[in-house]
């Protein structure tokens, strides 16, 4: 694709009809990550003086043009941006440039600056966090995959690198890069989500839809209480292996039919719940990481469903805790 097509399409994606930014509007400090395509870089505007995240990508003008992953993630996050969702990540502007003699063109994204992804997060505090915490996280996080599956959208990289939340414990979903608006789509890649949150139907490369965004969720709040991450095998075909021995090996109608692997290459390790894994989950905590990790994916909570369960639901909590005043 030639390079003034390239701008051309940019400059139609930009969030802003009016003047769009430029690097120079912009005073830069540390770098906040790095990713797949480019490097995130904290800034402060000298037009607003308000503090953003600039995530910069350089791509090379050739015959293939801008990557799907790329396109993908700046028309998703325009679209949603305009609803202004508290968990997802807002999108304030896209601009482009040319560089390296017109041999790149770098995209800059322009989104909300928050304190830490939940990786680090996680990882730098100096003990678990207490279960009201773990709970407001894991609300947040869930309001944000409702708002998404409800927008037809799958995020399907959901991991805690991909989970961004300020100090005021605000959490918000970033990184839609491999996210993909499923309405009109039926076949989809498998190279998708990180190894760790990757749903088992994802792993034997069969059918999958939003519920495996559940699969990640439920994994996520397992590693939320324990600050250790629930399924972390080496590799690809260890990864079901260590799924299976874990919380056991699925009963044979739980085995997806269009499965690419016959169940009987897997030992049979009996079926287990979470709490027998992570002795540092709260019980009802338990039952709704249990149903996110249903092997069958018709039988997974949704979004909405695991908002509504007696853990996350404050009317329904209540309930519980009068009938049994130890639960917590
Ligand atoms: N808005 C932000 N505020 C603070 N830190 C951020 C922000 N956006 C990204 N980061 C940091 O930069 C890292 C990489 O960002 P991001 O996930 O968007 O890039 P990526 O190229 O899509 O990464 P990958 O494909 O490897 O997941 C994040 O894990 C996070 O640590
Ligand atoms: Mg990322």
């Amino acid at each position: 694709m030639e390079v003034y097509k390239l701008e051309d399409m940019m400059n139609r994606m930009s969030c802003r009809r009016q003047e769009p930014p430029q690097l120079e509007h912009f005073q830069f400090f540390q770098q906040l990550g790095r990713g797949a395509y480019g490097v995130v870089h904290h800034v402060r505007s000298k037009i607003d003086h308000q503090e953003y995240a600039l995530k910069q990508m350089e791509i090379i003008s050739g015959p293939d043009g801008i990557p799907q992953s790329v396109l993908r993630e700046i028309s998703i996050m325009k679209s949603i941006s305009v609803k202004r969702h508290p968990n997802i990540l807002g999108l304030r502007a896209v601009f482009h440039r040319l560089v390296r003699e017109n041999a790149y063109v770098q995209i800059n994204m322009l989104v909300e600056k928050c304190d830490w992804d939940l990786y680090t997060f996680l990882r730098d505090i100096p003990k678990n966090l207490p279960e009201h915490q773990c709970r407001h996280i894991s609300a947040q996080l869930l309001h944000g995959i409702e708002f998404l599956h409800s927008h037809n959208i799958i995020h399907r990289d959901l991991k805690p690198q991909n989970i961004l939340i300020n100090r005021d414990q605000t959490v918000k979903i970033a990184d839609f890069g491999l996210s993909r608006n499923y309405s009109n789509t039926s076949a989809f890649t498998t190279l998708v989500c990180t190894l760790w949150y990757r749903s088992p139907e994802i792993l034997l490369q069969s059918y999958y839809d939003s519920s495996s965004d559940i699969w990640a969720v439920g994994c996520i709040i397992s590693e939320i209480f324990s600050r250790q991450a629930l399924f972390p095998a080496q590799n690809e075909a260890d990864q079901l292996k260590l799924i299976f021995q874990r919380i056991g090996t699925p009963l044979p109608h739980d085995w997806p039919q269009d499965a690419v692997v016959d169940k009987d290459s897997f030992k049979c390790w009996p079926l287990k719940s979470i709490a027998q894994i992570n002795p540092f989950l709260c019980q009802a905590s338990v039952d709704l990481i249990d149903r996110c990790l249903k092997y069958n994916r018709l039988e997974r909570l949704s979004a909405r469903q695991a908002l509504e369960h007696r853990w996350l639901c404050p009317q329904k909590r209540r309930v519980f805790q009068n009938l049994n005043t130890n639960q917590y």
